[in-house]
């Protein structure tokens, strides 16, 4: 009997308009869904693209207390703390060696559109505000994911309302 696969799971924050990013940052600053994002993806493993380690703040990488997965097409591309995969299958393969129950895609645009359709789950912070962007969430079709969470939230710091929404593949 083969250990059961690990349930797939996109997790990101999206403005009303779609926009995930611009020049390799967030748009915004909303430290309640850093700590949402930190609690959902807390040891299991996060597989990113290069640019997404490449955006992440030094001191926070490798995202600590996780199997960091790396995808680059740069066969000599290595990072302290990161594993690289030269796509996105091998970075899953990787995963399915230590069965974890959870594997959680943590950006940016291109891996979250090359792993929507593998994926099980989405848990998608949608914040109620448009951003100027040059990088845009996947596309989650009403016909394929269905809402089975949401809690609604407006952000102490800025008054910004935002909720924590679930979506399950049909
Ligand atoms: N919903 C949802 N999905 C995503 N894919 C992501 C988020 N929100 C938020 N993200 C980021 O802000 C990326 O990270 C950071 C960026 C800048 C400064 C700190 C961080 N870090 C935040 C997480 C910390 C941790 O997890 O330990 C480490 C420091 C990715």
């Amino acid at each position: 009997m083969s250990a059961a696969a690990p349930r797939i799971n996109l997790i990101f924050a999206r403005a009303a308009n779609g926009v995930i990013g611009v020049n390799n940052t967030i748009p915004w600053h909303l430290p309640e869904d850093m700590a949402h994002f930190k609690q959902q993806t807390a040891g299991a493993p996060v597989v990113m693209g290069r640019k997404t380690w490449d955006s992440l703040p030094p001191r926070f990488r490798p995202l600590p207390g996780r199997r960091n997965i790396v995808v680059t097409r740069q066969a000599d591309w290595q990072a302290e703390g990161a594993q690289t995969a030269s796509g996105l299958p091998e970075a899953l393969a990787l995963c399915d060696e230590s069965a974890p129950s959870e594997v959680w895609v943590i950006g940016g645009a291109q891996i979250y559109a090359e792993a929507e359709p593998l994926a099980q789950r989405a848990v998608v912070t949608e914040i109620a505000r448009d951003y100027e962007g040059d990088a845009h969430a996947p596309e989650l079709d009403a016909a394929v994911w269905r809402e089975t969470q949401r809690e609604s939230h407006v952000s102490a710091k800025e008054g910004l309302p935002f909720s924590f929404v679930v979506y399950e593949r049909t």
